[in-house]
């Protein structure tokens, strides 16, 4: 079969713009062989460094894109359709997150243990192999970094496919790692669509698959890795709670639902879309949101000022919208935006805008308040007490992020222990720093990115037997 039977994408790709900014052709049997065999070749060389030797390279490659960040910055704007206020921010946790692999690679270890008679054992930490990174196409970059970085640190080979809708920025990444100096073919990107992941999957040659996308995309991965016995970390959706306690600090907890929800057009995993506000002070709150989101300015995403972009493409908006349609017909109240918008620019007319949305007279039942919309799209729900905030926030089949606005400190720890997250954001939100580890409960998957235990994700552990005395045969 051909690379070009293979696709599921129709070319070119259009941006959010509704412009074509690039041709991009899809990977096949062939090219994902090829790939495949270049990374086994650059792993024999690369696997043999020490870990000392990684990271200098590592730490090199973090030094240029630091470096090239306007030029990387401009060209993920042009690729996704966010500000370039924000992509600017996920350059940086991108060079940070290599700074920090490239800091643990040379104290990876193993432990020495002693046993009887003078005997002893240790274990040798070891990369998998070759790796199959699969992103999402609202961070390209960050996700691309957030997977080679911890796989190259420890030893690995890894071989990227974007999302189809954002292939461009990564390509800046394979330059920069193969001008820092890792060998030809460590990392290696394959463009395409489902076709291409799943070659990638199953292909016998490669260890583990590092997945960012939807849980039934996920689900597809997880049996695919199953057949072949092979290690999966999945990063996927979320519809996470923020509490916000009537004792808060009401402008930090204002402005942290709106982190929580109008980053990236809304298009952010962990966004904190269901926003629930202690009775109290659910009238004040709802009505500062409100303000702080007309505020919002949409608009050309290369602009300095421009906080909202277009979403990534026609069909997304109109399911975006159809959300917001839907929510009003179940009963919700729409305070603001959940519309169309054509900005006046004669250049963006094109572009796939909405309007940043609040949703307010929201039930637990709603659709908008179960669905992950990944859209600009706030649903408030109101509650009494802190026993049914924990009930109504645990009820959801998702469990990747979670936030609490309190002042009462052990409030704030006694929620952050209770919500069932893989993180929980104590009087902020969206903060997730390379140096903590960054996953799902439930259906938002397993397996970590960032952190130290990351490590673990990408290796594995051989342990040797020393025998110092006589063998005691039992026959
Ligand atoms: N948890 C996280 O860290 C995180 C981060 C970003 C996005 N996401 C999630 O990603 C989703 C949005 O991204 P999306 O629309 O690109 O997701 P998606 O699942 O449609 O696609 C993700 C990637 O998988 C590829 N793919 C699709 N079908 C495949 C198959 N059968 N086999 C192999 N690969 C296949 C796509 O081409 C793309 O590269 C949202 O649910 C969002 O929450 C999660
Ligand atoms: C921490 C940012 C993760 C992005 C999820 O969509």
């Amino acid at each position: 079969m051909s690379a070009w039977q293979l696709c599921e994408v129709t070319l070119p790709f259009p941006v959010s713009l509704g412009r074509v900014i690039a041709t991009v052709t899809c990977s096949g049997e062939k090219e994902v062989n090829l790939a495949v065999q270049d990374a086994k070749a650059a792993f024999k060389i690369w696997s043999k460094k020490s870990g000392l030797e990684r990271g200098q390279i590592l730490f090199e490659a973090a030094r240029m894109i630091r470096e090239r960040t306007e030029e990387i910055a401009i060209m993920e704007t042009i690729n996704n359709g966010k500000s370039i206020f924000e992509a600017r921010d996920d350059i940086k946790t991108s060079w940070q997150c290599l700074e920090f692999f490239a800091g643990l690679a040379g104290s990876m270890a193993g432990e020495h243990i002693q046993l009887p008679g003078g005997s002893f054992g240790y274990t040798r930490r070891e990369p998998l192999g070759v790796c199959v990174g699969i992103g999402a196409w609202n961070y390209p970059f960050q996700i691309a970094s957030w997977k080679s970085a911890p796989a190259l640190a420890c030893g690995n080979a890894m071989i990227f496919k974007p999302s189809p809708f954002t292939p461009l920025s990564v390509l800046l990444l394979a330059e920069i790692y193969t001008e820092a100096g890792v060998p030809p073919g460590l990392f290696n990107v394959v463009q395409g669509g489902a076709a291409t992941g799943q070659l990638l999957c199953q292909h016998h040659d490669v260890a583990k698959v590092s997945f960012t996308g939807s849980v039934p995309t996920g689900t597809k991965i997880i049996e695919m890795a199953a057949k072949g016995i092979k290690p999966v970390t999945l990063e996927l959706g979320g519809k996470s709670p923020l509490i916000i306690f009537s004792d808060c600090d009401l402008e930090n907890a204002v402005k942290g639902a709106l982190i929580a929800n109008f980053l990236t057009q809304g298009e952010v995993c962990c966004n904190g879309t269901r926003v629930f506000v202690q009775k109290e002070i659910l009238d004040k709150f709802t009505e500062q949101v409100v303000k702080a989101t007309q505020r919002i300015k949409i608009g050309d995403p290369l602009l300095e000022d421009t906080r909202m972009g277009p979403l990534i493409n026609r069909p997304h908006l109109e399911r975006v919208l159809g959300f917001v349609k839907q929510a009003k017909e179940q009963g919700a109240k729409v305070l603001c935006g959940g519309d169309l918008h054509v900005p006046r620019d004669p250049k963006l007319k094109g572009g796939y805008y909405m309007t940043p949305c609040v949703l307010t007279d929201c039930k637990d039942d709603m659709t908008c308040v179960k669905e992950e919309i990944f859209g600009p799209v706030m649903s408030i729900l109101s509650f009494d007490t802190e026993a049914e905030v924990l009930e109504r926030a645990n009820n959801t089949t998702f469990g990747l992020a979670s936030g609490v606005f309190t002042r009462d400190v052990q409030r704030a720890h006694r929620v952050a222990a209770e919500l069932q997250a893989g993180v929980c954001c104590i009087n902020n939100y969206n903060i997730n720093p390379v140096e903590l580890p960054f996953g799902g409960y439930k259906k938002s998957g397993f397996g970590r990115e960032n952190g130290r235990v990351t490590v673990e994700c990408y290796s594995q552990l051989k342990t040797v037997y020393v025998e110092m005395g006589d063998v005691e045969s039992v026959f």
